[in-house]
């Protein structure tokens, strides 16, 4: 078979339906269990051959050697040359690498038992200051799982706007406060202000010694030590982790307090799991490689522009937010690896929410609006609450029957009251929310969001898209260069002459 786009574009389109109807073996050939994980494509116009069309083209794109070279510690981020190296943080890939992460998370581990034996004063609180990639993951894991433990209350303060540490100021006790600084690269604005607020207030509060109760967590230790923070409170980690690949990291510092050590341990140890499925299992059987497939086909053969992760579970509400920035971030990029324009659309944007909650805002648009959506339903088979079974029940109908509806439409003489159907959706069915699972749940999409990139030929592990907004805002702040007029009378209207 020829291994290129073309093949893939010029598949039959065959509607839903029909493809169920067609191929008895369907469900069950698109449809595979990993990690406590399962994962049912059937839904999607993926279909056994697309599949077969699609890795013709990863290994025309060599995604093999690719795979290889991100988890040798090769330099597979070659825009700022650097190897690529979340994996190691769970023990998978170069051997250095991952002796180096195992330090690192020694030290964590050191520190969060003397924070426990009450070395640093009685915390109770902790208040982790970062942002995208230093704030999201750690988020979401907290928010996750952390719903029934009592050991710390954790707060993550991201935003640069006073209105979101004061939240935090108003609630928590500065005299049992640990304030965890998270800044790859310990130069972040809003991280840095933030941090300098925090500090101020717990000098304000009366606490003696507000450095004694800093952790730094950092790929940038001197930054730390200029800033302040005493070597022996400072958990650093490898230059080769990305920002939005770092919760392995020390940056799951909170989330390893939070929960407790053997949590984080678990975690690791579930996206190490996903990690070996990824590197040794046949491509049409692979759980990233698949979804990425069917990402694919949406956007590059049905011209979707956008794809929407349901998370049908209370516990995963920051789930679309974490993959905003781990899909965005890494694949919305113009250009290949070789500079030239990709020539193609890249990643989709993501937008999404948590159910039940979107089906009564949002979900009219995925039935009956006039753009291709594909969606994805996340979901949990064990209750997160003890209420009446009822709660989960309808939790769990609800969302299958969502993508049954998306599919199977309903047509009747009313065009306003018609449903086209045929509309994709795939499903994604956890065993149990765990940290072991979850950690496999956001390696597969790290993984996935990483083939989507190598057919598409791109870097996703840079993010120079961000940098202009930066340095005019840097700009602005100093003074003394012209913007645009309209810009010039928004600085004059909120701050004057
Ligand atoms: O961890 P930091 O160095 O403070 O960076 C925080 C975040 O800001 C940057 O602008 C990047 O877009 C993110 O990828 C990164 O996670």
């Amino acid at each position: 078979m020829a291994a290129d786009w073309s093949t893939i574009e010029s598949l039959p389109q065959t509607p839903l339906l029909d493809l169920f109807a067609n191929d008895p073996n369907r469900l069950a050939s698109l449809s595979l269990d990993v990690a406590g994980i399962h994962f049912d494509w059937s839904k999607t116009h993926l279909t056994p051959e697309a599949v077969a069309a699609f890795v013709e083209l990863a290994k025309a794109k060599g995604l093999a050697a690719k795979r290889d070279a991100l988890f040798g510690g090769e330099v597979v981020n070659v825009t700022e040359g650097r190897a690529v190296e979340h994996t190691a943080e769970r023990g998978e890939g170069n051997p250095e690498s991952v002796a180096t992460a195992r330090a690192s998370h020694a030290r964590m581990r050191a520190l969060i038992d003397a924070i426990e034996a009450e070395a640093l004063g009685p915390i109770r609180h902790v208040l982790h200051i970062g942002i995208g990639g230093s704030a999201l993951g750690p988020d979401l894991l907290v928010d996750a799982l952390g719903r029934d433990t009592d050991r710390y209350d954790v707060a993550i303060v991201s935003n640069v706007d006073g209105v979101a540490l004061e939240e935090v100021f108003k609630r928590f006790d500065p005299a049992a406060t640990l304030l965890v600084v998270a800044s790859k690269t310990f130069t972040t604005t809003e991280t840095m202000l933030n941090a300098t607020s925090a500090l101020q207030w717990m000098t304000e509060n009366g606490v003696e010694d507000p450095y004694g109760r800093v952790i730094a967590l950092t790929a940038n230790p001197d930054k730390a030590v200029e800033w302040g923070v005493d070597e022996t409170r400072i958990l650093s980690f490898a230059e080769s982790v990305g920002g939005r690949y770092s919760l392995w990291s020390t940056i799951g510092f909170p989330a390893a307090l939070g929960l407790g050590w053997d949590a984080f341990e678990e975690l690791l140890e579930g996206a190490a799991e996903m990690d070996r499925h990824f590197r040794l299992t046949d491509l049409a059987q692979n759980a990233p490689a698949l979804a990425a497939f069917a990402d694919l086909y949406y956007t590059q053969v049905r011209h979707a522009e956008t794809r929407a992760p349901f998370a049908y579970d209370e516990r995963l509400r920051l789930l679309p937010s974490y993959l905003q920035q781990l899909e965005m971030e890494s694949n919305g990029k113009g250009v290949t690896v070789d500079g030239e324009a990709v020539g193609r659309p890249t990643a989709a944007i993501t937008w999404g929410g948590v159910g039940t909650d979107a089906q009564h805002a949002v979900f009219q648009l995925l039935h009956q609006g006039t753009h291709l959506v594909p969606v994805e339903f996340i979901a949990v088979i064990e209750p997160g609450d003890v209420l009446s079974d009822d709660h989960h029940r309808q939790l769990l109908l609800n969302a299958f029957a969502q993508g049954a509806a998306l599919m199977k439409g309903k047509k009747v003489d009313d065009p306003a009251r018609s449903y086209s159907g045929d509309r994709p959706s795939s499903t994604i069915l956890l065993d149990t929310l765990d940290p072991r699972t979850l950690g496999a749940l956001i390696a597969f999409y790290e993984h996935r969001v990483f083939v989507n990139g190598v057919l598409l030929g791109i870097n996703s592990f840079d993010q120079f898209g961000v940098e202009l907004g930066k340095e005019m805002a840097k700009a602005a702040d100093q003074g003394g260069q012209e913007f645009d007029p309209s810009t010039e009378d928004l600085i004059q209207r909120a701050f004057g002459a």
